[in-house]
């Protein structure tokens, strides 16, 4: 066991078996580490890669993966009680085998888990694998189970956890979070979210498509972090869904009663009220990945947000990288994948460092409607004092959106004085899905006027976006001074 500060102990230290002298040594398997790890091997540094629990890490295991795979059951369910609208009697009510719904997440679970495994790290990018805990006991040395690895470069990517808030009453009542909500073992009848952020709205609409009757318990609003007026659209939807969304809502005391969580709510108006399910999901934010890792004896310094890092993702300790959720930066798959790459970069190219750029990342949240976003929001335009104005379209214009029986949907084009694209925020169907093209013109700095020459292949959701862009294109074009400018050309017809 490491001491509180998370050093090595004298246990720990006669444990060691061998030492390993690595060029570079990532800790932790999830899609940070994994991305660090396969690169270096590949390119012909002498890896290790350590991982305590599961190979894949949250994505893989506990996140993206098993949740997109319950929301995609979820739909189905809903398609088919939703027939009807399509001209389609169903013929009888969809009934839900939720264990099977379960089975099938684990399955997916198990289809991809050979691409993030040991074994494919090893034959392919030739890197070892050791299946044990680290921690640090020095600058450039780790121990894990009974190896030593001293390493020129280190990644840490040990990720994040669910954050358990201190609510008195809430330890040992058997709550889930995401470590266990992918595998439970009986369909709740009412299930109470504590959380109404990405997880909590995704997973609270899934359950309820899958036919469990659910509450959301959110302190603030549901879904915070996007814009306002698109999250009003996924907010319509929850409730006409059924769900029961509690805004401006803390928990202040949890308690069991027999199988029923009881859960006593403060109201905006000051009151409080008591909520009750037989399941209670936490989803109020993660907690970085970085107690029992010897950071003080790596010189590594972190805070409650997690590992501290500078845009090159350099730790205090100029050796050592911190990539993912562990740096307590924007936490997505992605990201983590992009920061392994540049630490990757940034140890072997060391005269041409590259800098992470939050700026140009994309997000997706896979309710229906599907909620994504790209590069500056509307409240960071307006904190940095940067001019903007907004294209618009509406997915009630898209006939495609109309084919698909979901015209519910807005896609906002944040373009700057001089044309560029600086952000996007899109809802609708297949939301994700369109958001990728403006992805590509963030990252490389397009200006609307781009989507001029382009022709979008006619009847598309992705479409949305040239309409958007015309519309702006229209209002700059024909300004009246234009107009009248062309009335004169005509003249000469
Ligand atoms: C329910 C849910 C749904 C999500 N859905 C999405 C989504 O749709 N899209 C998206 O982009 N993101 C999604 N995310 C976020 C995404 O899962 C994370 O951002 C991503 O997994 C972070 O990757 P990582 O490599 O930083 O960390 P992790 O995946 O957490 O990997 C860290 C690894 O380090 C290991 N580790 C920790 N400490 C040590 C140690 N001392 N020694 C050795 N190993 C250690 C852990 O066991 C773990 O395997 C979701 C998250 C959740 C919880
Ligand atoms: N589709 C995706 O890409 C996806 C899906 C799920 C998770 N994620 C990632 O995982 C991260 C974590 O997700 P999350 O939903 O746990 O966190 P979050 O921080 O995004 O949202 C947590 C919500 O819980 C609320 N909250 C906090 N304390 C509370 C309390 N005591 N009572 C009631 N509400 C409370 C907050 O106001 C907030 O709205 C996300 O920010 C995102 O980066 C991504």
């Amino acid at each position: 066991m490491a001491d509180a500060s998370g050093a090595a102990s004298v246990d720990e230290e006669t444990r060691v078996m061998k030492t390993i002298n690595a060029d570079v040594c990532v800790i932790g398997a999830g899609s940070a580490g994994l991305t660090a790890a396969g690169g270096a091997g590949a390119l012909g540094r002498k890896t290790i890669l350590i991982e305590a629990h599961k190979m894949g890490g949250d994505c893989l295991n506990f996140g993206c993966v098993p949740s997109k795979t319950l929301i995609a059951s979820a739909r189905v369910a809903h398609t088919m009680k939703d027939a009807a609208r399509f001209g389609i009697e169903p013929v009888a009510e969809p009934k839900v085998d939720f264990l099977k719904v379960i089975a099938r997440v684990q399955k997916v679970i198990a289809d991809i888990a050979y691409h993030d495994s040991e074994e494919r790290m090893k034959e392919e990018f030739g890197v070892d694998t050791i299946r044990a805990r680290a921690n640090f006991v020095g600058p450039r040395e780790v121990i894990a189970g009974d190896v030593r690895v001293k390493a020129k470069h280190f990644v840490i990517a040990t990720g994040s956890s669910a954050f358990i808030p201190p609510i008195p009453g809430l330890e040992g009542t058997g709550y889930l979070t995401n470590e266990t909500v992918f595998s439970q073992t009986f369909q709740p009848k009412k299930l109470l979210v504590l959380g109404g952020g990405p997880i909590g709205a995704e997973m609270a609409q899934a359950h309820r498509l899958l036919g469990s009757d659910v509450t959301i318990i959110e302190k603030g609003r549901i879904l915070g972090k996007d814009d306002p007026e698109l999250v009003d659209v996924v907010r319509k939807r929850l409730v006409a869904d059924g769900i029961d969304i509690r805004e401006g809502t803390g928990a202040t005391a949890v308690r069991k009663q027999g199988d029923s969580f009881i859960v006593t709510v403060e109201t905006e108006d000051g009151g409080t009220e008591e909520v009750s399910g037989d399941q209670l999901l936490v989803a109020v934010g993660r907690k970085a990945n970085v107690d029992n890792l010897g950071l003080e004896a790596a010189g590594v310094e972190y805070d409650p947000r997690g590992i501290k890092v500078n845009e090159y993702l350099e730790t205090s300790n100029s050796r050592i990288y911190a990539v993912g959720d562990v740096n307590g930066g924007l936490q997505f798959t992605h990201v983590a994948g992009a920061q392994g790459r540049i630490a990757l970069n940034n140890i072997l190219l060391k005269v041409l460092k590259k800098k992470f750029n939050p700026d140009i990342v994309p997000w997706v949240t896979y309710t229906e409607p599907e909620l994504a976003h790209v590069g500056l929001t509307e409240s960071q335009l307006k904190e940095r004092g940067i001019k903007y104005e907004v294209a618009r379209a509406g997915f009630d214009h898209n006939d495609r959106a109309h084919a698909e029986g979901a015209p519910e949907g807005i896609l906002k084009i944040y373009v700057d004085g001089s044309g560029k694209i600086r952000g996007v925020d899109a809802v609708g169907i297949h939301a994700g899905e369109i958001i990728q093209q403006f992805a590509l013109a963030v990252s490389s700095g397009l200006k609307i006027g781009a989507f001029d020459d382009m022709i979008a292949p006619y009847p598309t959701l992705g479409e949305i976006s040239k309409a958007a862009a015309d519309e702006y294109s229209f209002d700059k074009l024909f300004t009246p001074f234009n107009r009248a400018a062309l009335k004169l050309l005509a003249m000469f017809d």
